[in-house]
């Protein structure tokens, strides 16, 4: 129990630390929480000299509410959350069957029989939690800890519940293996949720780092990484790959009419009407101000330009409103292709920019090949 006592007060230690960070998630913050309050019900549990409302019933109801608030964290991890009332709900179960072994059927053997038992299913509960959300990369070992620890409870309540005595529960096998697994379990999770943010905060930086703030398209660092792959897979499988510049006619006109967050709705209105056309293996990314970079995998010139003049009368025809205000504007756009040029990217790039220039040059809103 002492080993447990002190995994429960290491692995609580690293969560709190590790939710120490100012702008750290809040699921973070409800397993630090969740787990501080687990460890002091275990405390409580386990102090010899505190009187049995204590020892025998409060440390049960804190261990229950701090997985309580561990289940929260997961919920609001998924997108979800978990409601007070559940977690009363969970408090209170734990207080009335501790206080009825307590006081109204005095029986060590049933309370440690049900808190095994009870905590085992809040445990796998949690595990079923993580479960949902199906990405086992991220979250596979806080799950594999949950079961684990989930298991050991179970053991230690199956022993309960067949050998009468707790005292000779020192000698069994089960409560041997319970005494590994329980910590085993409790490191395993406390590792497992840190790695669950570190992920979450590592999507997020490459988020940052590889897309367009103003309207989620790559930005030119994320297509550089992108555009490539997307380069070398065309390559290697023999497909054409085509860009497409577009950018935005008279933009410059459009910001001193109707001021620049009526310009940014313009960038805004038109990565979306862009991104409607996608398929989910086409890259777009904002090359510039208001110029932007399709790249297209397996489609030839022919098809490249159908795309870009469906796209050039679908912004002509459209009006975007913003406060009271309805705007229209056009695009140009070079439209290039691996079979007249080669798949290396910054090429078709600088090809589909001077196509694109030509069709400014040419009197706007229009489409010329490259
Ligand atoms: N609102 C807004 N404006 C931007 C942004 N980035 C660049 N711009 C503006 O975009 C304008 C681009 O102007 P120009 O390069 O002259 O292009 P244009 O007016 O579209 O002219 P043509 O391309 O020749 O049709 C400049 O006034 C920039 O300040 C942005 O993120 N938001």
């Amino acid at each position: 129990m002492l080993v447990q006592i002190c995994v429960t007060l290491l692995t609580t230690a690293l969560l709190v630390a590790s939710a120490c960070y100012t702008d750290s998630p809040p699921e973070q913050r409800w397993w630090a929480a969740g787990n501080v309050a687990a460890s002091v019900g275990m405390v409580m549990c386990n102090l010899d000299g505190l009187p049995p409302l204590a020892n025998a019933v409060l440390g049960y109801a804190v261990i229950a509410f701090g997985l309580g608030l561990v289940l929260r964290g997961l919920r609001v991890y998924c997108a979800n959350t978990l409601s007070w009332t559940s977690i009363a709900i969970i408090t209170g179960i734990a207080l009335v069957i501790a206080a009825y072994y307590t006081y109204v059927a005095p029986s060590l053997r049933a309370r440690l029989c049900f808190s095994g038992f009870y905590f085992a299913l809040l445990n796998w509960i949690c595990a079923l939690a993580i479960a949902q959300r199906r990405s086992w990369r991220v979250s596979g070992i806080a799950l594999a800890g949950f079961v684990l620890l989930g298991g050991g409870l179970f053991l230690r309540g199956v022993h309960m519940a067949t050998h009468g005595d707790p005292a000779d529960g020192a000698s069994s096998l089960v409560i041997a293996l319970s005494a590994l697994v329980v910590p085993l379990g409790q490191i395993i999770i406390a590792f497992g949720l840190i790695l669950m943010v570190m992920w979450r905060y590592a999507e997020r930086l490459r988020r940052l780092s590889t897309l367009d703030a103003l309207t989620g398209a790559l930005n030119r660092a994320g297509l550089e990484m992108q555009g490539k792959r997307t380069g070398l897979r065309a390559q290697r499988g023999g497909r054409s790959l085509a860009v497409i510049m577009i950018d935005v006619d008279y933009f410059k006109v459009i910001n001193d009419t109707y001021g620049h967050p009526v310009g940014d709705e313009v960038l805004r209105h038109l990565a979306r009407l862009v991104r409607l056309e996608l398929r989910p293996h086409d890259l777009l990314a904002r090359f510039g101000g208001e110029e932007f970079v399709l790249v297209l995998d397996g489609v030839d010139r022919e098809a490249a330009l159908k795309v870009a003049e469906r796209l050039r009368a679908r912004i002509e025809y459209e009006i975007v409103e913003f406060d009271n205000l309805s705007v229209r504007y056009t695009a140009s756009m070079g439209v290039v292709c691996s079979d007249q040029h080669d798949y290396d990217l910054i090429r078709l790039i600088s090809a589909g920019d001077a196509a694109m220039y030509e069709a400014k040059r040419a009197g706007r809103n229009r489409v010329i090949a490259g």
